[in-house]
């Protein structure tokens, strides 16, 4: 019998976090041993071998945590280098190269935007990056999309050719298509930490089963219309970066403090340059430097919002040097919930013992139960009453 969970989300406050350069040491998220997971014990072809229940049992560890854990001997991990040799090899190209897909010719908002062309908190960020998205045909029907501008995000990805840039379609594709079923195994072993049903959290990232519930019968014929994003990123050193100058030159915000907007990021950071920081719950920043053979994941808000709070989103953010000697480099897939679903909270009733106890301890190692956070709580959860590619 499901036991009767009373979990709630607990208080978040926002303030200004408190950091490493405020004099103490600044501790590092990988010497916790409880954000270590090893993908290997993951048996997806038996989710319930006591191998696959290992994982699950320190996936539920994970899951009550900062929102951030380090997972293990995935199949990214051996396509890292030919990745990493991709994107120095992209962003040493002449700008005029770069430009060449640039973002702004694309309206499925897809390809490249250039340094200090992006903001946090009203804030420049000091990177500039590619975005990619899953590789389909648009859709041409511009009535349907002037009803569902979201669908405006469905269509090909922008590619240089090979003779410019080796191997830039098949290595972001392929490590586009890794990521995704790795987010996909994650959420169902997230399914069987929370103890609830196959399917019950993985329905919103497919669309299988949420999109008939309006009348749009145009939209319903597209069927299930799953998303997820995916960015490759510089953060460049240096006071002018392709002939752009820094706005302000004493800051260091490679991006600002956010929690990421949809299901899980599975994220490669770079080994050489850190700078990626994880916000604990008590306000404190930790270093979250690259691990040989782990990929870095964090929790979004749209499962923080599914799971009722249980789960949080990581806070986080970048911190650049940009009088250091080498770029930063990182990899950033984003899975998100599929368009035409509609996202609705599980019941936390059918939350297992398990689970609940987890979050129980947890919660009470907290301040009072209280999350000290930067950035203010659900500012990016979808609402109940629109498809989730309403959401903005
Ligand atoms: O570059 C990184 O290490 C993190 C990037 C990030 O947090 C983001 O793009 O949402
Ligand atoms: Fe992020």
């Amino acid at each position: 019998m499901a036991p009767t969970a009373t979990a709630t989300a607990p208080t978040t406050s926002a303030s200004s976090g408190k950091n490493a350069s405020s004099g103490s040491t600044q501790q590092s998220l990988s010497s916790f041993s409880d954000y270590h997971l090893d993908y290997s014990l993951w048996d997806a072809a038996n989710p319930t071998s006591s191998s696959s229940q290992q994982f699950v049992a320190s996936l539920r560890q994970a899951m009550v945590g900062i929102g951030f854990f380090y997972l293990h001997n995935t199949p990214l991990s051996e396509k890292r280098d030919a990745m990493f040799s991709l994107v120095s090899r992209f962003f040493a190209l002449p700008l005029e190269q770069r430009m060449t897909i640039d973002m702004d010719q694309s309206r499925h908002f897809r390809g490249y935007c250039k340094f200090g062309d992006e903001r946090t908190q009203s804030k420049q960020d000091l990177r500039d990056q590619v975005d990619y998205a899953p590789e389909v045909e648009a859709v041409e029907d511009e009535g349907l999309r002037e009803r569902h501008p979201f669908l405006n995000l469905y269509g090909p990805n922008q590619f240089l050719s090979d003779e410019v840039c080796q191997g830039h379609k098949e290595t972001v594709l392929d490590w586009f298509a890794t990521a995704e079923e790795v987010s996909n195994q994650l959420t169902r072993a997230i399914e069987l930490s929370l103890g609830v049903e196959e399917g019950d959290l993985s329905q919103f990232l497919t669309g299988e089963t949420r999109m008939k519930q309006r009348d749009d019968h145009e939209l319903d014929k597209l069927g299930p219309l799953p998303y997820a994003r995916m960015k490759t990123i510089r953060y460049p050193t240096g006071d002018v970066v392709d002939g752009i100058t820094r706005l302000d030159s004493s800051s260091t915000q490679g991006v600002g403090a956010h929690k990421d907007s949809g299901w899980l990021t599975l994220l490669a950071p770079s080994a050489e340059v850190g700078g990626l920081e994880g916000q604990d719950f008590s306000g404190e920043w930790l270093s979250i430097p690259h691990v040989d053979g782990s990929i870095v994941v964090n929790f979004g808000q749209q499962v923080e919002f599914l799971t009722n709070g249980i789960v949080q989103a990581a806070t986080h953010r970048v911190v650049s040097n940009p009088s250091g000697k080498q770029d930063r480099y990182s990899v950033a897939f984003f899975s998100s919930p599929a368009m035409n679903t509609y996202l609705q909270p599980l019941d936390s009733g059918s939350f297992s013992k398990e689970l609940v106890e987890a979050w129980k301890k947890a919660e009470a190692k907290r301040n009072a139960g209280e999350i000290v956070s930067d950035v203010p709580k659900g500012d990016l959860f979808a609402k109940a009453d629109e498809p989730f590619g309403w959401h903005d």
